[in-house]
């Protein structure tokens, strides 16, 4: 399996080269040339398989030998293993045929361990062979920061520098990062917003002379192997719901298009997906160019569903990529004008496909707070916001009421409970036993201006366990 940039210019990469990889050298992001794609029977034949055997039989084509099977095979048993359900992503009914998938069990309670705990075995495993180091810088707008950290916490071989938007995660997001003590590991907190922080870590892979020769790793999704590890729960929900016999629909909480797009991904390897909607919070311009075509920057306005505050999506230049018939010279293109003018549309034809393979729906606050006091009343399941919000685009999009549909519940609510008290929910939430002393912990993390000066000059000044690179 080869892997090309979204921009057409950087090398052709294989998968352990793609793994410590992030942007390509043109900018672009890393895609498969080409997709795997599994027959009915083959899927059927999966039907109650465990989550690391599933797992393994879709990644298997992706990773392509340059992991060996039996290596590949521990890992995914070791990952999955500590997730603390047994199901790894159980399925729970709302109402006829609405489900809410749950994908909060792993260590951080949030879908980012799917991935993140399986990139940093994937890592480990891959470095210690190598000998070698590499630093990580990441940004997080609250879930996917806590999850790397935990995945990277042993790996010997990654110093770890996560960024996030000062003062707009929660507390418990930010105490999960900042609770975790190892001189591998550093928080920083950027007086901006995750945009900011983001646009840091991307303006880092474009130049990495402050790094003097050690390796820039990515951990957010810009990182192939976050999405290929997030394409198998779409197989799992689907093989207990019917699947591939049936159709099944799939409602996504969206921020920076990468949950949905391995949706995308798994219908088009040969699942039966009737139909993906894509769930954005008041930070809508995924919803906006659905809807109306218009990919354009806006201001960026705290919500309570944090992680999702985001504008610049980053994999929607994935779609993208196939929207334009996989050409990496109309991409680049449009990179450019959105980059210099902070917006563009596609044409006409590009865009009524994009229409056939995604619905979408913006929801506000309030809506978000009503359909969790809604959920609450009827079934006494509380659910985060970000879940929240792909319920509520469920029910208003949902095409047909004989299909069942899929909610991907993203995060635990005992993240989030300034806004499950909004709601009005006057149920008590516990943290699980192993983050209960969660708010008694220590914290360390180092506010940093919104300069990518500054935050270089930190990773260099810290990135060799603690030490000057
Ligand atoms: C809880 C939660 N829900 C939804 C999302 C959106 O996921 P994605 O960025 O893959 O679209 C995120 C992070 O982005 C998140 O942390
Ligand atoms: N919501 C994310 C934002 C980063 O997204 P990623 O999927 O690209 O890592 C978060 O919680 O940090």
């Amino acid at each position: 399996m080869r892997y090309i940039s979204t921009r057409g210019q950087a090398p052709a990469l294989n998968f352990e080269d793609v793994l410590l990889a992030g942007l390509a050298s043109d900018g672009g992001l890393y895609v498969p040339e080409n997709l795997p794609r599994f027959t009915q029977e083959e899927i059927a034949s999966w039907a109650g398989l465990p989550y690391h055997e599933l797992a393994f039989r879709v990644m298997r084509p992706f990773v392509d030998g340059s992991i060996a099977d039996a290596d590949f095979k521990k890992i995914l048993e070791e990952t999955y293993g500590e997730f603390a359900h047994a199901a790894v992503a159980p399925l729970r009914q709302l109402a006829g045929n609405e489900w809410v998938m749950e994908l909060f069990h792993g260590p951080t309670l949030a879908f980012k361990d799917f991935a993140l705990q399986l990139l940093g075995r994937l890592l480990d495993h891959v470095l210690a062979k190598r000998g070698e180091r590499v630093v990580i810088i990441g940004a997080t707008s609250g879930d996917t920061g806590s999850a790397a950290i935990e995945g990277c916490r042993r790996c010997d071989n990654v110093d770890i520098f996560i960024l996030h938007p000062h003062q707009r995660v929660s507390e418990v997001q930010r105490r999960q990062m900042t609770t975790i003590f190892g001189d591998n590991i550093h928080n920083i907190a950027i007086e901006g917003n995750f945009d900011d922080c983001q646009e840091m870590v991307k303006a880092s892979f474009a130049d990495q002379s402050f790094l003097k020769g050690t390796r820039l790793v990515a951990v957010n999704s810009i990182n192939w192997a976050r999405i290929m590890a997030q394409i198998v729960y779409y197989f799992h929900a689907a093989l207990q719901l019917g699947g591939p016999a049936r159709s099944v629909a799939f409602s996504v909480p969206t921020g920076n298009f990468g949950d949905i797009f391995a949706g995308y991904l798994a219908r088009n390897m040969g699942l039966p997906i009737s139909q993906l909607i894509v769930a954005t919070n008041r930070n809508d311009i995924l919803h906006r160019f659905m809807s109306g075509n218009q990919y354009v920057k806006d201001t960026l306005h705290p919500t309570l569903s944090p992680s999702m505050d985001i504008m610049v999506s980053s994999n929607f230049e994935r779609l993208l990529f196939d929207l334009h018939g996989r050409s990496g010279a109309a991409i680049a293109e449009l990179m450019e004008r959105f980059k210099q003018g902070g917006g563009f549309s596609v044409e006409q034809d590009r865009w009524t496909e994009a229409r056939k393979l995604f619905d979408s729906l913006a929801v506000t606050d309030e809506q978000t707070c009503q359909t969790i006091a809604e959920v609450f009343a009827t079934t006494g399941e509380v659910l985060d916001p970000h879940t929240a919000i792909g319920v509520k685009a469920a029910r208003e999009c949902r095409r047909s009421l004989d299909t069942p549909m899929v909610v991907l519940g993203t995060a635990h609510p005992v993240k989030f409970p300034e806004a499950v008290e909004k709601a009005g929910v006057g149920k008590a939430l516990e943290l699980p036993a192993h983050l209960s002393d969660l708010f008694s912990r220590d914290e360390r993390c180092t506010v940093l201006a919104n300069d990518l000066k500054a935050v270089q000059a930190f990773v260099a000044q810290h990135g060799n366990r603690g030490k000057p690179l």
